[in-house]
């Protein structure tokens, strides 16, 4: 169950007349989604989805919205927020922040091969060019600030070879990020969190990224980190797939050429990325939001991940 706020469509008729959208003709919820309420839209002029934010404020949300529209106006394949007739991206209902985003063909590759991993890859590389004019500006909320915070609060709750693996990986992490090397890496707004139930496929095609709200400004490199850390991988050991690797990274490297200093922080930058995740994990799972309605992502997949990228080496980067 995932729509936290009921609608119906005689809510949604009403409200509707501020878009250029023509009359509301249908609308599901969608039961996928832990953070919002999102429903299927169709109105006399296409397919949508219209969310409802429900953490998010309506602060928060301009950096989000305004990038996806950015990168959708750039020719990247990102569903685009429709305006009202004031040009605004969010506006309430129900007393809540809410958007309508153009729906995306397909659905998500839960099992992908190498050409379905090229794809992503291109497509990730285009984003990341793209976004180098956008004009606002987030830091990533789930960055180093954030680790140090959550690592104080779940480190009363792990077993004694946890703490101690949290504690060493925090150490290296700091020390990599005060580096003039890091420094020295190209950033730029990032997705942060392009697993395989974030991008749409039909069949071989991809057709678009989505759920851009933990995207922010970072290295260009740990976000390709993320993704070959979902997408890359044998799931019950966490080890990399080569095959499903390097097509990922040649077809990135094709669009946006990796830089030696990317070359030379990969292996850690694999490691920050199963960092942000084995801590978000962990602190959902011992410290659950009240709001907060489905079991929590098990946080011992990505400790595996992380010991796996700490004993083996990362395949190169080009
Ligand atoms: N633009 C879109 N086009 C087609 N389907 C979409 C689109 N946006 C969302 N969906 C569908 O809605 C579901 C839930 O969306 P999403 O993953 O953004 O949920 P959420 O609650 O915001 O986040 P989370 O992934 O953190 O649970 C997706 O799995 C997908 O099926
Ligand atoms: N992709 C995250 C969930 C938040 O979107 C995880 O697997 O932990």
């Amino acid at each position: 169950m995932a729509v936290f706020t009921p609608v119906t469509l005689e809510d949604v008729g009403h409200w509707i007349t501020q878009f250029p959208l023509g009359k509301a003709v249908a609308l599901k919820g969608i039961a996928s989604g832990i953070e919002n309420s999102n429903f299927f839209l169709s109105t006399e002029r296409g397919e949508y989805v219209l969310t409802i934010f429900e953490n998010l404020t309506f602060a928060q949300l301009p950096f989000y919205l305004q990038l996806m529209r950015h990168l959708a106006q750039h020719g990247v394949l990102v569903p685009g927020p429709v305006p009202n007739d004031k040009g605004e991206l969010c506006v309430p209902l129900h007393g809540k922040p809410a958007a309508i985003v153009a729906k995306l063909e397909g659905k998500p590759q839960m099992a992908p091969q190498p050409v379905h991993c090229a794809a992503v890859g291109a497509m990730l590389a285009r984003m990341h060019l793209a976004g180098q004019d956008f004009a606002l500006q987030q830091p990533n909320l789930r960055g180093l600030p954030w680790w140090r915070e959550a690592t104080a609060a779940v480190l009363p709750y792990l077993a004694l070879d946890q703490a101690h693996l949290l504690h060493e990986e925090m150490k290296f992490q700091e020390a990599l990020h005060a580096s003039a090397d890091y420094h020295a890496l190209q950033r730029g707004p990032v997705h942060a969190d392009l697993f395989r139930d974030n991008v749409m496929f039909d069949g071989e095609r991809l057709t678009g990224f989505f759920d851009f709200y933990f995207a922010g400004c970072d290295t260009w490199l740990f976000d390709v980190a993320v993704t070959i850390n979902d997408w890359c991988i044998d799931l019950a050991s966490g080890r990399i797939d080569t095959a499903r690797a390097r097509a990922m990274l040649n077809a990135y490297h094709a669009v946006r050429p990796f830089t030696a200093t990317e070359h030379a922080l990969w292996p850690a930058l694999l490691r920050s990325g199963a960092l942000r995740f084995w801590i978000s994990r962990l602190y959902d799972f011992y410290l659950p939001r009240a709001a907060q309605m489905l079991t929590p992502h098990d946080p011992t997949h990505f400790e595996r991940i992380l010991r796996e990228r700490i004993a083996v080496p990362a395949p190169e980067l080009y």
